[in-house]
């Protein structure tokens, strides 16, 4: 299994959720974050301190999938939340060791 964070454009949840819909996906954690990439964030120097400005404001997905299902998951963020422009986001895929659905007892890709 693994767990998928994508961090994505917030107007572009809606497209990601639907794609997400389409290739088989039921559950998905959503938080609204803040964050930047090598375009739009840039340091500053303060009283001899880098300091970090112009966080935007970004959505991150997180979505545990079995391994099988990794590749189309992948593929429906990747369409859903592209414009082409920069800040489209990222997507990080971690080992995901165990998931337990809470109310049967099921764990690992039966509690996906
Ligand atoms: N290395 C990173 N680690 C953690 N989060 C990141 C990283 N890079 C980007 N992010 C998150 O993803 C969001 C979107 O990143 P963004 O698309 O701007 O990356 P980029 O590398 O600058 O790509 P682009 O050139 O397309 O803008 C950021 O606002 C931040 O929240």
């Amino acid at each position: 299994m693994k767990l998928v964070s994508a961090v994505i454009k917030p107007f572009k949840l809606d497209d990601v959720r639907a794609a997400l819909s389409e290739v088989g996906v039921q559950g998905v954690t959503v938080s609204e974050v803040k964050g930047f990439g090598r375009q739009k964030g840039h340091t500053e120097l303060y009283r001899g301190a880098e300091y970090v400005v112009d966080f935007l404001p970004k959505v991150k997905l997180e979505i545990a999938v079995s391994d099988d299902q990794l590749d189309s998951v992948i593929d429906a963020v990747t369409r859903a939340a592209a414009t082409g422009k920069i800040g489209d986001g990222k997507i990080f895929v971690t080992p995901l060791e165990q998931v337990i659905r809470i109310r049967t007892g099921e764990t690992g890709e039966e509690a996906i």
